[in-house]
């Protein structure tokens, strides 16, 4: 290892647990530590540090539950463990503490590139550290070399009709996984609990490595687009998902993607992708059957598919108006979906009470990138608009644009512009998140989830007699 690097690993070996806390040391060695053997060292500590907090704080009430929570879609009930990322209401996302523009400035990139990589985003959810660039060189290695489908899960995708969504092909493939799942085997091995994250971390790094070759697989069968090329070791992750889905030649687009996957990775616990895979984690289920389940929530329109909706949304816009569009006229067009009972999709979150950064991210990228595209500026016209019609109408708690306003257009512009596949990108990404707390979740022990339910009937009895 060369001296700058060798620094590099130490500065970097010495970043604390960002959220858990967790003071400690470890020094590298001369040998690039593996992703898997930093973990190992880390997880001792990070038991004693969750034993610790229990100690002292796991008699005290966060507050409140009202009855309208439970009604409510449990909005802000704090009920789950999450390390890999916390989402604030006004700022958005940190990754184990660091913003986005602070991962742009601080995770190893590609060389002769601006964007951070996703293999080192994976090291930070994971580590809450930022690896050297030798080690995001060889995460992108193990990837791509665990990166070929089981024959039968090629049939399976080759068997699908076109017409079938591809988020539903996604998620068949990945719950198929479980075929050759390492935990799976283990537990029926008699694995002993104190061992669950091993073959969890297995599993998951196969999930991840072997996405890319699902979702190009899912895009050239249903959009016609050739047989798929093959994972090349050389490269990054996002290069070798570019190139499998025919855009490989073009290194903007492997910027974007890198981003792409970046900005999308995790969004702290209790989204509706992110929970779903802990919640069917916690019956040990393993990460391929976990994460399939992630897909399926993340295929809804009020979650994930909101990408796809927005295209759809703003192609009806320009069948509509035309293509010379007005302030006036986007205003007219946006209080119709309105007042058709529709939601504006790309707008309003359920934490979120700002504009989503991942929004802000893609924003800057295609100001780089593409600031004279017409679909860009539609985007841009239409924030300077929905907002206060969002605002006058009166029901959203927050009027701002989250990250699907956003992705599909830039998509577009490099000529990926099959909108019913964006979900599929979006989910290779959510993959990063959901991995890295289900091995964390092994790691600790989590328990099975299971909150407590009541009918209308029991909510009346309950409270009866209450002021
Ligand atoms: C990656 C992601 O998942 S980001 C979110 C992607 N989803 C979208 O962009 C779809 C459009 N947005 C929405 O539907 C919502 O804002 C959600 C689902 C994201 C959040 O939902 P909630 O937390 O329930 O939002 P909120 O508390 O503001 O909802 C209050 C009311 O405003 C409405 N509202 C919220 N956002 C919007 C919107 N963009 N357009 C129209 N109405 C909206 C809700 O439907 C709700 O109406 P109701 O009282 O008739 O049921
Ligand atoms: O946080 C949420 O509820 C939805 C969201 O933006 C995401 O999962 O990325």
């Amino acid at each position: 290892m060369q001296a700058s690097a060798l620094r590099s690993a130490l500065r970097n070996s010495r970043q604390p647990i960002a959220q858990a806390g967790v003071a400690r040391r470890a020094y590298a060695t001369a040998k690039t530590q593996t992703l898997k053997e930093r973990l190992a060292e880390l997880i001792p500590a990070e038991i004693e540090n969750v034993k610790a907090v229990r100690k002292e704080h796991g008699a005290k009430a966060f507050g409140q539950v009202t009855v309208d929570q439970v009604y409510g879609g449990m909005r802000g009930l704090p009920a789950l463990l999450w390390d890999g990322s916390v989402l604030d209401a006004e700022e958005g996302i940190r990754f184990r503490g660091k913003t986005i523009p602070d991962c742009q400035a601080q995770l190893p990139k590609a060389p002769g590139g601006s964007e951070p990589l996703p293999e080192a985003l994976f090291w930070l959810l994971l580590t809450g550290e930022v690896p050297t660039p030798e080690q995001t060189q060889a995460l992108s290695k193990e990837w791509a070399a665990r990166a070929q489908l089981p024959e039968f899960v090629e049939e399976i995708l080759d068997r699908c009709p076109p017409t079938l969504h591809p988020m539903t092909q996604f998620s068949m493939a990945v719950t198929a996984l479980n075929h050759d799942s390492a935990f799976a085997k283990a537990y029926q091995q008699g694995i002993s609990k104190k061992d669950y994250w091993g073959p969890t971390f297995e599993d998951s790094m196969d999930l991840i490595a072997k996405l890319p070759n699902i979702a190009g697989r899912i895009y050239r069968n249903v959009f016609g687009k050739g047989k798929l090329p093959a994972i090349d070791p050389s490269k990054d992750y996002s290069a070798n998902l570019a190139t499998l889905l025919g855009f490989g030649d073009n290194e903007a687009f492997v910027e974007l993607l890198r981003l792409y996957v970046v900005i999308h990775s995790d969004h702290e616990g209790g989204n509706v992708s992110a929970h779903t895979g802990k919640l069917v984690g916690s019956a040990l289920s393993d990460p391929f059957l976990a994460f399939g389940a992630s897909l399926n929530g993340l295929a809804g329109p009020l979650h994930g598919l909101a990408n796809q909706e927005v295209l759809i949304w703003l192609r009806k816009m320009k069948a509509q108006i035309g293509d010379d569009i007005s302030d006036e006229k986007i205003k007219e067009y946006v209080w119709a979906t309105l007042k058709g009972g529709q939601v504006i999709p790309g707008y309003g979150h359920a934490v979120l009470r700002k504009t989503d950064p991942r929004y802000t991210a893609q924003r800057e990228f295609a100001l780089k990138h593409l600031p004279d595209d017409p679909l860009f500026k539609l985007v841009g016209q239409i924030y300077k608009i929905a907002p206060d019609v969002l605002l006058e109408a009166g029901k959203a708690k927050n009027p701002w644009p989250n990250v699907d306003a956003h992705s599909g257009v830039l998509l577009t512009y490099y000529g990926l512009d099959q909108m019913n596949f964006y979900t599929v990108l979006f989910g290779v990404s959510r993959a990063f998140g959901v991995a890295a707390q289900l091995i964390w979740d092994r790691a600790l022990g989590a328990p099975l989830e299971r909150p407590k339910s009541y009918s209308t009937e029991a909510i009346k009895k309950i409270f009866a007699n209450k002021p």
